[in-house]
């Protein structure tokens, strides 16, 4: 059996689900709690051989960093199996051994019955460590890291050691993705049973480096006994659900879409979101902007119908022959921008709002009916009644509102962005830091604008366009500069996938 492996599970879970199942999920696969311990330490320390034999790092030194619970038990195991490899591993424990119970005390024992040395201060000057390990909690954290061990990991993030987190890094909260001050910041996360969702978004997503699955061999058990509460996928298979083009189709079997924004002086984000609109399939394109930014807009992208708009009645022979709309790329909050807001509550294609559009819309919650809406985390909160906001606590509960609020599909941006639906929760694999980048957020309404116009169903589009958008974040970040590139990804994957 491969003890772990890169390729990850498409359903996620909680960290409460897993501890709440894992038990049964043991016993239905003829598994004791102490094979599950020994498995999930075996399979970090399998990891830890194999990238020790991929640097060439023999005799590397290994520390080890426990907790008091039973993820403390799996680095125990792991130590005790790299020292009989011939690897030099002292055990920093950050609690007192004495709190360890069962099989965690059991597997701290052995380890010191090996002649394996455990030591209550930081044992050397860890860059000389090869490799950190961290097992100093998992499922079961929640809250804020004890001082002691926010002081511990401090000086680990300053070292040249490579780092290993055991499950989940310590500091996440595997439920929410809530994340403590000095989180434990892992090159490599090998995390066991089931995937955790709150490992998969916002910050949390950046504590956790690579992830590694390893199943232990309950995996299938735990995944029929229960339902997962996100799916984590890249969504490449949705890309089957963009229909192919005839040789004889033409621009107007392609969607028409209308993008408004761009107030007086911001030509930039609605360009760009129009050019992703374009570049990403749209059959036509059209911008209803500021008159100033007319010049602006179509500056080197000629494909682009743009329309100058004093009023509201300008606007309206546009929406009439839209297919889909865009509103708040730009747009700004001034009367101009009001005015052609308001004129939008005729729309009755599909209707994505972004940016400016958003924040007129907490202000105006019954005005429009949006198909969905691409909030980062403020306008995402902006969006809630205040009194809402005082309970959310985590980015799955601010989407999940959001999405009750709006009845909308909601995309909450961000590193592993979470696609709120009826049912359904998705989230993202791509959706990196690098939206960061000036213009990055803009172009995505553009692009689920590009995959609705060309007939995609909607919550499908919204996940390809995430992935889509995400790769071209990848990018821009490799780049240092934004990489428009959403389109040459698009037709690149359509190539790989025939
Ligand atoms: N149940 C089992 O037998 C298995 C558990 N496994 C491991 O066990 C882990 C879960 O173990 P536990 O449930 O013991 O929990 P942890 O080892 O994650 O946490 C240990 C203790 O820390 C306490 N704690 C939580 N937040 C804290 C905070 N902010 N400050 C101080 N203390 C805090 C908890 O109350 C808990 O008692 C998994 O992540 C996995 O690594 C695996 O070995 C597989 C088998
Ligand atoms: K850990």
């Amino acid at each position: 059996m491969k003890q772990f492996s890169a390729n990850l599970p498409q359903k996620a879970y909680t960290a409460q689900q897993v501890r709440d199942n894992e038990a049964l999920a043991a016993e239905q696969s003829g598994t004791t709690l102490s094979q599950l311990m020994q498995r999930a330490g075996s399979a970090v320390a399998a990891y830890v051989q194999s990238y020790c034999q991929s640097q060439e790092l023999d005799g590397a030194y290994t520390v080890v960093l426990c907790g008091k619970g039973n993820n403390a038990g799996d680095g125990y195991i792991a130590a005790k199996l790299l020292k009989e490899v011939g690897l030099r591993v002292v055990v920093w424990s950050l609690f007192d051994p004495s709190l360890l119970k069962g099989d965690a005390q059991d597997a701290f024992k052995a380890f010191v019955d090996f002649g394996g040395d455990v030591t209550r201060k930081c044992p050397l000057d860890l860059d000389e460590a090869a490799i950190t390990i961290d097992a100093v909690f998992g499922g079961g954290f929640h809250g804020q890291l004890p001082e002691a061990v926010q002081s511990a990991f401090d000086s680990i993030e300053n070292a040249s050691t490579y780092k290993v987190s055991v499950d989940i890094p310590s500091g996440v909260n595997g439920t929410t993705s809530e994340v403590s001050d000095n989180a434990f910041q892992a090159d490599v996360t090998v995390t066991f049973i089931a995937l955790k969702q709150g490992m998969l978004t916002g910050q949390a997503r950046g504590c956790c480096g690579q992830i590694l699955f390893a199943g232990l061999g309950v995996a299938k058990a735990f995944s029929k006994l229960v339902a997962g509460t996100s799916s984590f996928s890249s969504e490449v298979q949705h890309f089957r659900s963009i229909p192919v083009r005839a040789y004889d189709s033409y621009k107007h079997q392609l969607g028409h879409v209308l993008l408004i924004g761009g107030g007086k002086g911001m030509a930039g984000a609605i360009r760009l979101a129009a050019e992703a609109c374009l570049r990403s399939g749209a059959g036509l394109v059209s911008v209803a902007t500021h008159p100033d930014n007319v010049g602006a807009v179509l500056q080197g992208r000629y494909e682009l119908m743009v329309h100058g708009v004093e009023t509201a009645p300008h606007l309206h022979a546009l929406l009439e022959k839209a297919t889909i709309v865009v509103l708040g790329p730009g747009l700004g909050l001034d009367a101009w921008a009001k005015e052609l807001f308001f004129a939008c509550s005729e729309v009755t294609c599909p209707l994505v709002i972004d940016a400016d559009g958003l924040t007129l819309l907490a202000q105006n919650p019954q005005a429009l009916k949006a198909t969905v809406v691409t909030p980062h985390l403020g306008e995402a909160k902006r969006l809630l009644d205040k009194n809402d906001v005082e309970y959310v606590h985590h980015r799955f509960e601010l989407a999940e509102k959001v999405y009750q609020t709006t009845k909308a599909i909601t995309v909450l941006k961000g590193p592993g962005t979470i696609i709120q639906g009826y049912e359904r929760r998705n989230i993202n694999r791509s959706g990196t830091p690098a939206m960061a980048s000036a213009g990055m957020g803009d172009v995505l309404s553009g692009i689920i604008a590009a995959l609705l116009a060309q007939q995609v169903p909607t919550f499908a589009a919204v996940c390809l366009a995430v992935y889509i958008h995400g790769l071209a974040a990848e990018e821009a970040a490799k780049d240092g500069a934004l990489g428009l590139v959403a389109s040459d990804l698009f037709s690149h994957i359509r190539r790989i996938l025939g």
